[in-house]
């Protein structure tokens, strides 16, 4: 019997979310439900559900590298998406694992999550900004996290340009800067300093919202390790972030996560353009 060929492989490096909506659990979900080999590398591990984050313990950076040598030397990567990375230290030995990496890099600079717990030492910002950024294919910041890196403040949608030209000055390729905490349409700007790609979904009505962040940036890993451009990628993956919002459900007694696997429960996206 010939063997069937391998799906394209994606390499999370991200912590762990025991609640299963966001972090690593979102991130394999992501892309499984894409169609590619999702793989990890566990930064931290927090204790964590609907109503928030109630404790996080990062591992040694020794525990990190070796895990990412583990499946790099090996099996491979086509693309690796990062997200949350927890101390300076780790946000350090990351960027070192990533540099000589030939391969597109969505870096999520996960800073702080949706219930207020902050998910990286402020000490790590700097490593950040100097370190990690610089290696990005695509940074995927949310407001908050453009204001900790870059002092921007974005209060509408004529803000997001400048945000994105801060964010594009540490050095990524491409600034994906994501307006779903501003009122009205979710509204992201794609840019790469020339060109501009606004996507642009209904803003929907469910607040079962835990994990949009890292299911879109997963998504966009798992397009670009299929080979798709960046503009293209982003598309899909905001087609699907914008179905599994919809599709979101009520766990627990706070804020639900979104459906990684609304498409195969026959859910269809949401209706995002890419102009
Ligand atoms: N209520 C919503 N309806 C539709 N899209 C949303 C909604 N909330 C967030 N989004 C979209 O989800 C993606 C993740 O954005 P955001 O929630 O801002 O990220 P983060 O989880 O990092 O805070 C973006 O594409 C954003 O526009
Ligand atoms: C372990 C872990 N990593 C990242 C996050 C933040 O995820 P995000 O997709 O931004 O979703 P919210 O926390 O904003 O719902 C997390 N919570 N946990």
């Amino acid at each position: 019997m010939t063997p069937r060929s391998a799906p394209p492989r994606v390499l999370t490096v991200a912590g762990s979310d025991s609640g299963g909506g966001a972090g690593i659990q979102a991130d394999l979900k992501t892309m499984l439900a894409l169609g590619t080999h999702g793989m990890s590398v566990i930064t931290a591990v927090t204790a964590q559900n609907s109503l928030g984050v109630h404790g996080a313990w990062p591992l040694p950076a020794t525990a990190v590298i070796a895990q990412f040598r583990a499946v790099v030397d090996d099996i491979g990567v086509q693309a690796v998406k990062t997200g949350m990375l927890a101390s300076a230290e780790l946000v350090e030995a990351v960027a070192g694992l990533l540099r000589p990496l030939d391969v597109p890099v969505v870096v999520d600079p996960v800073g702080v999550s949706k219930h207020g717990d902050a998910l990286l030492a402020h000490d790590a910002l700097d490593a950040v900004r100097h370190r990690l950024l610089p290696v990005a294919t695509v940074a995927t910041p949310n407001l908050d996290e453009v204001t900790q890196l870059t002092g921007v403040t974005v209060t509408d949608e004529s803000g997001l340009r400048t945000a994105a030209a801060a964010i594009l000055a540490l050095g990524p390729q491409w600034a994906l800067i994501k307006g779903g905490h501003l009122p009205g349409d979710a509204l992201d700007l794609l840019t790469d300093g020339i060109t501009e790609h606004w996507l642009r979904a209904p803003r929907l009505d469910n607040s079962h919202t835990h994990g949009t962040g890292c299911t879109l940036a997963s998504a966009i890993a798992a397009g670009l390790a299929a080979d798709r451009t960046v503009p293209d990628a982003v598309a899909a993956a905001k087609d699907y972030v914008t179905g599994a919002i919809s599709a979101g459900f009520a766990l627990g007694s706070g804020i639900g996560p979104v459906d990684h696997g609304h498409r195969l429960r026959g859910g269809g996206d949401g209706a995002a353009v890419l102009g």
